[in-house]
């Protein structure tokens, strides 16, 4: 279980989250939408460890956050982030094997090699596991960090899988597969946070939607729940339409196109 209490954060003067508390169990499938700048990444952050609460607490299974190790957190918690700047030329296999560093000591063992390689054809990046990986495109390369950070914690259910924008610069297909993994991640009982700006997406794979505006939490709840127009406009400041779809009764946002007599007052043009 991920337990988040009261959480606020801040940076100088600046309020980045604002009281925010929510749990998720293991087996969940959480998408967090919201404008640029509404606090997703700051949360995960928060999620991660990488930053402490100004107050507030994060627990995972029980134990705050803070008391944890790295190495404990790295056994219990992966992250892909949005920044995967690699420089050197390192192969695909050799990036996706970084995954399982915290599980050994001077060399992997059968085992790790086995999960790098699983991890590797669930994402479907094996055909260019040989390849320099600074030679990959933009969204190959972020299937190559979504293998790495799913080998990380492969052979460990109840771990936290928290993901920052894990479908972009992928194509349509390759959304569809990255998050068909991390759902079935969740039916395993992993539990699953991914930050997400297509909202259809998050209406067809999450099981939960939290909705963030400004630092705080404005809505929790199952995509029936929380997306319709009314929640889109204040979120996002658009109009949009919200259909069920009636074979897969799955949420649809549809959202109105933008005049240039709009968009000329919005940007003063
Ligand atoms: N180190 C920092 N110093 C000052 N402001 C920061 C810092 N980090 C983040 N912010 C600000 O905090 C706000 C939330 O940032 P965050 O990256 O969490 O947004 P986000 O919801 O992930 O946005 P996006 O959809 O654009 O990725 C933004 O206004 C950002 O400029």
């Amino acid at each position: 279980m991920l337990t988040v209490n009261n959480v606020t954060y801040q940076i100088g003067q600046t309020k980045l989250l604002k009281d925010i508390s929510f749990s998720i169990k293991p087996g969940e499938m959480v998408a967090i939408l919201g404008a640029n700048g509404a606090g997703k990444s700051t949360l995960l952050k928060i999620l991660s460890g990488t930053n402490k609460p100004e107050s507030g607490s994060v627990s995972l299974h029980g134990r705050a956050l803070n008391t944890y190790t790295q190495l404990e957190l790295a056994h219990q918690r992966t992250v892909l982030t949005q920044q995967n700047v690699v420089s050197l030329p390192f192969l695909v296999k050799e990036i996706v094997m970084m995954g399982r560093y915290p599980h050994y000591q001077h060399s992997p063992a059968a085992k790790d090699f086995q999960i790098a390689q699983t991890a590797m054809e669930a994402t479907g990046v094996q055909t260019f596991a040989e390849r320099s990986y600074p030679t990959l495109s933009g969204g190959e390369q972020q299937r190559v960090q979504l293998a790495r950070a799913l080998a990380q914690v492969w052979e460990q259910p109840h771990a936290l899988l928290l993901m920052d924008e894990p479908v972009a610069g992928m194509d349509i297909l390759y959304q569809q597969q990255t998050l068909a993994i991390l759902r079935s991640m969740a039916q395993k009982k992993f539990i699953v946070v991914s930050v997400l700006h297509d909202m259809n997406l998050a209406a067809q794979y999450a099981d939960r939607i939290i909705m963030m505006k400004r630092g705080r939490k404005w809505y929790d709840g199952t995509p029936a729940e929380v997306l319709n127009p009314k929640s889109v406009y204040e979120i996002f400041e658009i109009e949009a339409d919200v259909f069920t779809n009636p074979s897969t009764l799955k949420q649809i946002i549809m959202p109105h196109e933008i005049t240039f007599e709009q968009n000329k007052t919005s940007l003063k043009l």
